[in-house]
């Protein structure tokens, strides 16, 4: 068995990144950039007003001027003729000849002359030409996670293409003979199917978009061949329950069946500590034990980690964060428990985490209103404690 955080360790020793693709950007949002995005145009892409005024030459000011033509966003710019105005609006180009942009407000005006009442502070209202980014200037880095608002920024400096890590293949084997389907008949003894949608459900929400879901029976000759078909056709499998030690549990077996290489067999941690990482040359094994609540700690806390590492993100820490408990409460044992919480926020202070009841490990019913995971170690004393946002 190893600890919690030596199981994140393995994830980046033994997770390599998946090859890369190019994609246009406006379709990279969530993507892992692979190689530096540089600039391909000044930004902005000429000296231009930033509000909707007149744009005259400081030196001609104060006093009433002659309107001499209108520069508008898109369109080119009448030269300024000295001692004149030109109408402009904002982004259009700054005329020739001005050096100053007034706005609106700030003139009286008819259709013909603008009169300028103040002394207008030379160069205001002027975006200059290349003075947020230059062509050819690195803006973004490869290993960084693209947001809307960075696919934003790179498109605005003209990036139209980006090489970003393509998305993982992945298969989901869901093992349980008494696991049926949702919508299926259901007897005495069966189990509706939680694990199949949740694992579904978070890795689409994950950005996962190859992905297909197999039920297998618990007989090893289905096992062996369900992770042998699974590994043709995926760069990464998970599955669900058979990862313990009883009589049908057998994914740890078929594992080494298939030459993929264990790095590690039960995990410190509760709930979920039959968990197994393996992997065979770039393809990565994830299995995790068949307790619902088992399974979501194992997407949230691990799999997490391994998306990461495979998308080849520089920043793959789990982002923890610090929050209050009203009152700890005492461990059984000596593995870490990650709690299932509802984080309160208030601006005035600190997260305040209530732990949920209801923490079995065969009990998912809290996930209905928990947002939070929060880590809580047998030696740890005093209200505070690291969670994780869910
Ligand atoms: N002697 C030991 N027994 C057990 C150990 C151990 O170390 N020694 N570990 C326990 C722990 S901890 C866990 S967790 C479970 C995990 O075992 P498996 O991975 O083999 O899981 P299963 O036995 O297949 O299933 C456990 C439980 O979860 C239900 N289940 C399974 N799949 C689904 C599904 N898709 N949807 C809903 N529920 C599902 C299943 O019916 C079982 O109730 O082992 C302990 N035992
Ligand atoms: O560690 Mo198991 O997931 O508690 O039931």
């Amino acid at each position: 068995m190893i600890s919690f955080d030596a199981a994140q360790a393995s994830y980046a020793e033994h997770v390599q990144p998946l090859p890369s693709e190019p994609l246009p950007t406006a379709a990279a949002s969530g993507r892992v950039l692979r190689a530096d995005a540089v600039a391909a145009v000044d930004l902005p892409r000429f000296d231009q007003s930033a509000m909707d005024g007149y744009a005259i030459r400081h030196q001609d000011a104060p006093g009433r001027l002659p309107l001499q033509g209108r520069a508008e966003a898109g369109g080119a710019a009448p030269v300024l003729e000295p001692g004149s105005c030109v109408r402009i609006l904002t982004g259009a180009p700054l005329p020739a000849g001005a050096d100053t942009v007034v706005p609106q407000e700030q003139v009286e005006s008819d259709a013909r002359h603008v009169r300028f009442v103040d002394g207008a502070q030379p160069g205001r209202h002027i975006r200059k030409r290349a003075e947020e980014v230059a062509a050819g200037q690195r803006i973004a880095e490869a290993g960084q996670r693209l947001s809307p608002g960075g696919v934003a920024a790179l498109c605005a400096a003209g990036v139209a293409s980006v090489e970003v890590t393509r998305l993982p293949r992945v298969t989901v084997l869901v093992t349980g003979d008494e696991v049926v389907p949702a919508g299926q008949p259901l007897s005495d003894s069966a189990t509706p199917d939680a694990n199949g949608p949740l694992i579904t459900a978070w890795l689409r929400a994950a950005g996962v978009a190859e992905l297909q879901t197999v039920a297998v029976a618990d007989t090893r000759q289905a096992v062996d061949r369900a992770l042998a078909e699974a590994l043709d056709q995926s760069d990464l499998v998970i599955t669900s329950g058979g990862a313990s030690v009883g009589d049908r549990d057998f994914i740890p077996e078929a594992a080494d069946a298939a030459g993929l290489i264990r790095h590690f067999w039960k995990v410190a941690q509760k709930p979920g500590k039959p968990l197994l990482f393996a992997s065979r040359g770039p393809q990565v094994l994830l299995a995790l034990p068949g307790n619902p609540a088992s399974v979501h700690l194992g997407l949230q806390l691990h799999l997490r980690s391994i998306l990461a590492r495979l998308a080849g993100d520089a920043s793959p820490a789990l982002p923890w964060q610090w929050g209050r408990l009203d009152a700890r409460p005492t461990l059984k044992g000596d593995r870490p428990l990650f709690a299932r919480a509802r984080a309160h926020h208030d601006p005035a202070q600190p997260p305040r985490l209530d732990l949920l009841p209801g923490q079995g490990s065969h009990r998912l019913g809290n996930l209905l209103s928990a947002n939070a995971l929060v880590r809580l170690e047998p030696d740890d004393t005093g209200p505070w404690a690291a969670y994780l946002p869910i």
